[in-house]
């Protein structure tokens, strides 16, 4: 049994995770305020958010204080930056909602803090017709290409861009399983776990078009976050806004839709989804799904970490060693831009840039059958 390495933390004010508090989180607030008009009491207690030093739990009359309080056992009362990262990000998130009144009795109930920022970053009509002119290529050639799509468009992700600036474009893929992700579907249910809306969301979306169109799945389930989360991460009505943008008479667009009518397409959303935890940890009736899909394509870095546990794994780590647990062949499909990485060839991030496991520049297709 190998020995894991600790769950990462953000104290070291060197590292990737303390930039992202001290940083990303307070840019992401200031966002948030300009996006919308919200009304003083919001605007406050969002300040008061980003200047918390210590974690403090959910209302007590939060529909999910319970459970919060569970997650957060040991934790409440610590330093943002000592408690695990993962715990940080997502109570971050959630007293972000919080903050806005996102499940509040009042006015603002329901209101996507980063409704305006994913508007704005929504994928072009050249986009939409560079993939849908994929179709006309040989379907091994579809296979490669939707893969690449896929995994490229999660450089899509609002959070990471903003303060990431300029992206360099290496376009660098360190592992490349696409072959045998195609192997192992065979025309029964693949699931798709879902990571940012709109530019990522988009290939995404051809992808499971082609999976369908060829047979190569008979049923296709889609899963989103239940609330705004990372920013840019896809929920119901981002898919609905997405498939507004196929032209109307778009094949691809058509047959979504008529997909979704049928239940040959259909979406899915489970709390787990924005909750502090690993899919080591996924209810019941999530891992349940996963053990009956023919293959689950999970997209992203977050959910990456979430796969393979938050910590600073050696980069040769074997890949199916750490997800060896996932119930059921699992594809990971991620532009890396956190420190977690597992699966490369023993020395082989020698030969990379310093800033490789944050940088977005390099990407992963790795697969567990
Ligand atoms: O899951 P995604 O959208 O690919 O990336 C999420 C992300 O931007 O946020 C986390 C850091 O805050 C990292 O996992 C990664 O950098």
């Amino acid at each position: 049994m190998r020995v894991e390495p600790p769950v990462i933390v953000s104290s070291d004010p060197a590292s990737f995770p303390h930039s992202v508090l001290r940083d990303r989180h307070p840019a992401i607030v200031e966002r948030v305020l300009r996006a919308h008009p919200y009304p003083p009491e919001v605007r406050t207690e969002l300040q008061l958010l980003v200047q918390e030093v210590r974690v403090e739990p959910l209302r007590a009359d939060a529909h999910d204080a319970a459970a919060w309080a569970a997650w957060g056992a040991g934790f409440w009362g610590q330093s943002w930056f000592d408690v695990p990262f993962l715990f940080a990000e997502n109570l971050f998130y959630r007293r972000l909602l919080e903050a806005v009144g996102y499940y509040g009795a009042g006015a603002w109930r329901g209101i996507d803090p980063f409704g305006p920022q994913k508007a704005s970053d929504a994928p072009t009509p050249q986009e939409l017709e560079a993939l849908a002119a994929l179709e006309g290529l040989p379907e091994a050639e579809q296979e490669a290409a939707l893969v690449r799509a896929a995994v490229w468009g999660n450089r899509a992700d609002l959070g990471f861009k903003l303060v990431a600036g300029h992206v360099e474009q290496v376009d660098e893929l360190l592992v490349d399983d696409g072959k045998r992700m195609w192997e192992l579907v065979g025309g029964g249910t693949v699931i798709v776990v879902a990571d940012n809306a709109g530019r990522e969301l988009l290939p995404d979306l051809v992808l499971i078009d082609f999976l369908l169109r060829t047979g190569r799945a008979a049923r296709v389930e889609l899963h989103v976050k239940p609330a705004p989360y990372f920013v840019s991460d896809a929920l119901t009505a981002d898919v609905l806004d997405e498939l507004r943008r196929f032209p109307a008479g778009s094949p691809i667009g058509g047959r979504l839709t008529a997909a979704l009518r049928q239940g040959t397409l259909q979406l899915y959303s489970h709390s787990f989804y924005c909750a502090p935890l690993t899919f080591h940890d996924a209810a019941p009736e999530l891992a349940g799904r996963f053990a009956a899909a023919e293959l689950t394509i999970l997209k992203g870095d977050l959910n990456y970490r979430r796969l393979v546990g938050d910590r600073m794994w050696p980069s040769s780590t074997p890949f199916a060693e750490v997800s060896g647990y996932f119930p059921g062949p699992v594809a990971a499909l991620r532009t890396v831009k956190s420190d977690v990485v597992t699966g490369l060839a023993a020395g082989a991030e020698r030969s990379l840039p310093a800033s490789w496991r944050t940088s977005g520049a390099f990407a992963l297709v790795q697969v567990r059958g």
